[in-house]
């Protein structure tokens, strides 16, 4: 089959290539004093630039979460813009945290921000919420298929306040969490190495023996550094879908800034646990 090489495809080698660990780019207010920065758009262009510096060319994806540049305007995400495309140069993987979700017809202009090709914030994946149902994501997954761009559908968060709803058990006696997952697995059938839908399971969740996380796609896991989870608590939280997991870390790398050294020193000490204890399962 000719067009873009999937997604998870290209997620499985960037992630054989230089491991797993995902770094966030949160410029948060509070970082960017702590960096010796001003809380505007000058300092989140300087914070953003030195986080892709320190580690774009090292570890498989970056994180940029969308938030943070948004609330300077058009001028934030302009440095986003930029964020994106340097990352990408330097041989990161980009996905990008919006979690967008809305019906059917205004989810296509959100999937068109971000997965076509030539957008100006074309990333490599996106992340997406399942919670106005999972096939109001459908325009989402069409275009993700023909440009070789993947999706997080959030599943199982790694915030104590996401129980509440994806925990609930349907009439089927499904959790909502575990319909997602389903309906993952069924957009992965057949794909090798590694499907283009991936699910959102916090790291920060303990034991999850009663879902079936193995969908045949990536599972992006917050949670690790700030949130309190570990590199450790991997193999338990995730048993064998462990080496599908893509784990982020944010705050706990970039509070080692603004020095790219110490940056990059704070992400390769992440890539060593979580190497450590994957190899371990
Ligand atoms: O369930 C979720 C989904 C997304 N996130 C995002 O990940 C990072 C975590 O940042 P840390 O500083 O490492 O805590 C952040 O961008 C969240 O919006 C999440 O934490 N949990």
């Amino acid at each position: 089959m000719s067009g873009p090489e999937p997604f998870g495809a290209r997620l499985r080698r960037a992630m054989d290539e230089r491991g797993p660990l995902c770094v966030g780019i949160d410029p948060h207010a509070s970082l960017l004093t702590e960096w010796g920065l001003n809380d505007d758009v000058t300092g989140l262009e300087r914070f953003s630039r030195t986080v892709v510096e320190a580690v774009a060319g090292r570890v498989a994806v970056l994180k940029p979460q969308i938030a943070f540049f948004e609330r300077f305007g058009s001028r934030g995400v302009a440095v986003l813009e930029k964020t994106v495309q340097e990352a990408r140069a330097a041989g990161a993987l980009v996905v990008m945290d919006a979690k967008r979700g809305d019906i059917g017809s205004t989810m296509a202009a959100y999937a068109e921000s971000f997965l076509h090709e030539g957008a100006p914030l074309f990333s490599d994946a996106l992340t997406v919420s399942p919670y106005l149902g999972y096939g109001s994501l459908s325009p989402a997954v069409a275009l993700a298929r023909e440009s070789g761009t993947g999706l997080f559908v959030l599943a199982l968060t790694s915030n104590p306040e996401g129980g509440e709803v994806q925990h609930a058990v349907r009439p089927d006696g499904r959790t909502v969490g575990a319909t997602v997952l389903g309906h993952l697995a069924l957009e992965n059938a057949g794909e090798e190495p590694l499907g283009s839908f991936g699910a959102v399971i916090g790291a920060t969740l303990g034991d999850l023996s009663s879902y079936d996380l193995d969908m045949g796609g990536p599972i992006l896991a917050p949670g690790i550094g700030a949130q309190g989870a570990t590199a450790a608590d991997l193999p338990a939280v995730f048993g064998r879908a462990v080496r599908n997991v893509v784990p982020n870390v944010s705050r706990g790398v970039l509070r080692h800034g603004p020095d790219v050294v110490a940056l990059r020193d704070a992400a390769d000490r992440f890539a060593e646990e979580i190497r450590t204890a994957v190899t371990a399962v």
